[in-house]
């Protein structure tokens, strides 16, 4: 536990409240601080604490918490929450990601010296979106990394869509193809139900097939394949060794990709689950009941540290494009989560970049080789 000598008044937070790419340029803000006695490391009742910080008793027993002596020499302690250091333990995403790749990569190869099957995976990308552009050409270097397979098709931004559903018809039909994903979000005219409806259900390794989701919802069904993004979340907790079962979790978000197959995942898994979204009011009640939290709201720095019981494991899924004119691309990547904040109140963490993000990209890799396996019946 770190401490400090002087009464603690203020927390540096570069999380504004509404932080957008206009105000995210902002140097860190000092964030009012108020002298809070309580008893450091011991339940207390001190409302005003309460009150100041939104934390229900006894929330306070993490070491990311610092007690500090008020300057008064008064026999409480002052709790501030101005840790000089993370405490949370950083889940490296990027790392778990090559360790799934390098599995992938040795199960390819032994199906292909087994049977002489090699995995392929087809993109379709339609329109100019930089950052889709960027997903897809990362998906195609490791498929080449993993030793699969891939083919692409690029579609300009006007294309009919009965255009993209003749090529999906025809992946459909392709051996040589075990997974099909058509790169969201679409253009705007055209009907996203009815392309992802076109994937048959054997090759949709997005799992966004509304069969492959529907199973998901399903005790007692099994989804073909699981939503890339909220299998990677769960991937990151399993191989962190963090424990699901009775757990309470939020997930922030209700989307179909991420949202709420990640609240079904962890369903599954016998969590006790909350979906928060944007209609909840006070949505830091929930998240502060959490044992585990996964946010996927889109919304720069919208989890606070506040909102956080300590010793939760939060899991970031935004991937937040905010202005940084010290970058050299002119903007960075923030979370949905006030990393700043959360890191010293958590217990362990995923960054962006470098969290989930990558295991997205991995779990495609994971599901296309299934897909393959299962076509060839390769145990
Ligand atoms: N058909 C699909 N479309 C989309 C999906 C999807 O799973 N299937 N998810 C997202 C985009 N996406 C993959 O397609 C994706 C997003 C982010 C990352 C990633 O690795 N992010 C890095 C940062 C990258 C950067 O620096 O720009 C990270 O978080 O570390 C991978 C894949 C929407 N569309």
């Amino acid at each position: 536990m770190t401490t400090t000598s002087a009464t603690a008044k203020f927390v540096l937070s570069g999380c504004s409240p509404s932080s957008s790419p206009s105000t995210s340029t902002a140097p860190n803000r000092l964030l009012p601080f108020t002298n809070l006695n309580f008893k450091c490391r011991a339940f207390h009742s001190d409302h005003r604490f309460n009150r100041l910080l939104n934390f229900h008793a006894g929330y306070y027993k993490s070491p990311a918490f610092l007690c500090t002596r008020t300057a008064t020499h008064s026999p409480s302690f002052t709790a501030a929450a101005l840790a000089t250091e993370a405490s949370a333990k950083i889940i490296d995403g990027k790392s778990i990601a090559k360790d799934v790749r390098d599995e992938v990569a040795a199960e390819v190869s032994r199906m292909k010296e087994a049977i002489g099957v090699v995995p392929g995976l087809a993109v379709i990308l339609v329109g100019d979106r930089k950052d889709s552009a960027t997903y897809v050409r990362n998906k195609k270097k490791a498929c080449e990394s993993v030793g699969i397979n891939s083919f692409e098709v690029r579609l300009p931004e006007d294309s009919p869509e009965e255009e993209v559903l003749k090529h999906i018809r025809s992946f459909n039909d392709d051996p040589a193809v075990h997974g099909i994903l058509v790169q969201l979000p679409l253009p705007s005219h055209m009907n996203e139900k009815k392309v992802l409806d076109a994937v048959c259900i054997e090759k949709d390794v997005d799992g966004f097939h509304p069969l492959n989701i529907g199973r998901l919802a399903m005790r007692d069904r099994e989804p073909l394949f699981v939503p890339c993004t909220p299998k990677g979340c769960l991937e990151l907790l399993h191989r962190q060794g963090i424990a699901i079962k009775g757990k309470r979790a939020v997930v922030i978000g209700r989307s179909n990709i991420v949202g709420t197959p990640a609240a079904q995942l962890l369903q599954r898994e016998d969590a006790t689950v909350t979906v928060v979204h944007s209609r909840t009011t006070n949505p830091e009640e929930f998240t502060r009941e959490a044992d585990i939290i996964i946010a996927a709201v889109g919304k720069p720095n919208m989890v606070r540290g506040s909102w956080i019981k300590p010793g939760a494991v939060v899991i970031d899924v935004g991937i937040n494009p905010v202005e940084d004119a010290k970058s050299s691309r002119g903007y960075r990547l923030v979370g949905d989560v006030c990393y700043e904040e959360a890191s010293k109140i958590a217990s362990a963490i995923t960054p962006v970049p470098g969290g989930v993000g990558p295991m997205t990209i991995a779990m495609l890799l994971s599901n296309t080789l299934v897909s393959a396996k299962r076509i060839h019946n390769f145990k």
